[in-house]
């Protein structure tokens, strides 16, 4: 076998005591249901039958060799497939048991309750500051002491705060590539989503710079459910909880990180952790 680097043992023992695998989780214990979910780019079935709940409070990691649909189903979650010319989903996704899908859902707002983080770092062309109240601007807030606790808060949240508290008034560009990825985790709790995307955000990192965010994300569930696409098999057994593998458009495997790591059920999530393909 491959030797993956599993989590510390303390985040091990808190995957122990899950007493209820990702499949079967009460009400409470859900943030998020994947029903059905059959994805089309115009003739080509890009994702089948996808059905899984997703943990309140933990980290859910996509994993899988290119093209087998991780980005897409993440995508789906905050409805950015809606901007995609001829795609059509068929299926639900519950949020809190809502249908994001429904023809009511208010996208803006769903996309409040559903932050995103991407692959390279994109914050906007202004100051520190005004990247993480974006969205509070955008909510018509600008009361300045409101906007100053929001600024500190997220950046502490984004383990930012100390390397920006100086120069907040500063442009986002004069932060390294690792700071501006956590400035763009600032910008998406300020508005204190439910659920935090992650499209390998730290792909286009270097080594320490990944670590911290690694770090960040076992901090980030205290609050927010995260889920996180990555190549990085080393990185799914270290930040998450629970995995899911995927294999052409399908969800093969999906139980606690530790599990599938060790003792994979099936055939396919073994060849691909052992790296016989991918
Ligand atoms: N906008 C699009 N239009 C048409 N086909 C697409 C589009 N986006 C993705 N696809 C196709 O859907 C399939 C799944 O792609 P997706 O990007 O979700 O995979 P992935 O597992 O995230 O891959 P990677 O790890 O390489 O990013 C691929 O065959 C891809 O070519």
């Amino acid at each position: 076998m491959m030797n993956i680097a599993m989590p510390n043992s303390q985040h091990m023992s808190q995957q122990q005591n899950i007493s209820l695998a990702p499949q079967g989780l009460s009400a409470e214990q859900k943030a998020l249901e994947i029903r059905n979910l059959n994805l089309f780019y115009g003739g080509k079935q890009a994702l089948f039958d996808v059905n899984m709940n997703i943990a309140k409070g933990q980290v859910t990691a996509f994993i899988g060799p290119s093209g087998c649909g991780k980005s897409t189903l993440l995508r789906c979650i905050n409805r950015m497939n809606d901007l995609v010319d001829h795609c059509r989903i068929e299926g639900e996704i519950l949020l809190h048991e809502q249908n994001i899908y429904h023809k009511s859902v208010d996208v803006a707002a769903l996309r409040r309750r559903v932050g995103m983080v991407f692959q390279r770092p994109n914050p906007f062309p202004k100051t520190i500051y005004e990247n993480v109240v974006y969205g509070l601007r955008l909510q018509g807030i600008n009361d300045r002491r409101r906007l100053d606790d929001a600024v500190e808060r997220s950046l502490r949240g984004a383990a930012l705060w100390d390397e920006a508290k100086d120069r907040l008034h500063e442009n986002a560009f004069g932060l390294s590539g690792g700071q501006q990825q956590r400035l763009v985790i600032a910008r998406a709790i300020a508005i204190e989503p439910e659920v935090l995307l992650l499209d390998e955000p730290t792909s286009a990192l270097d080594p320490i710079s990944t670590l911290v965010i690694e770090e960040l994300i076992h901090t980030l569930k205290d609050q927010f459910t995260v889920v996180i696409v990555t190549h990085n098999m080393q990185q799914a057994a270290r930040v998450s909880d629970n995995t899911a593998f995927m294999y052409m458009g399908e969800l093969i495997e999906y139980t606690d990180t530790n599990t599938l790591f060790t003792t994979p059920a099936k055939k396919k999530t073994e060849d691909y952790i052992t790296g016989r393909y991918g």
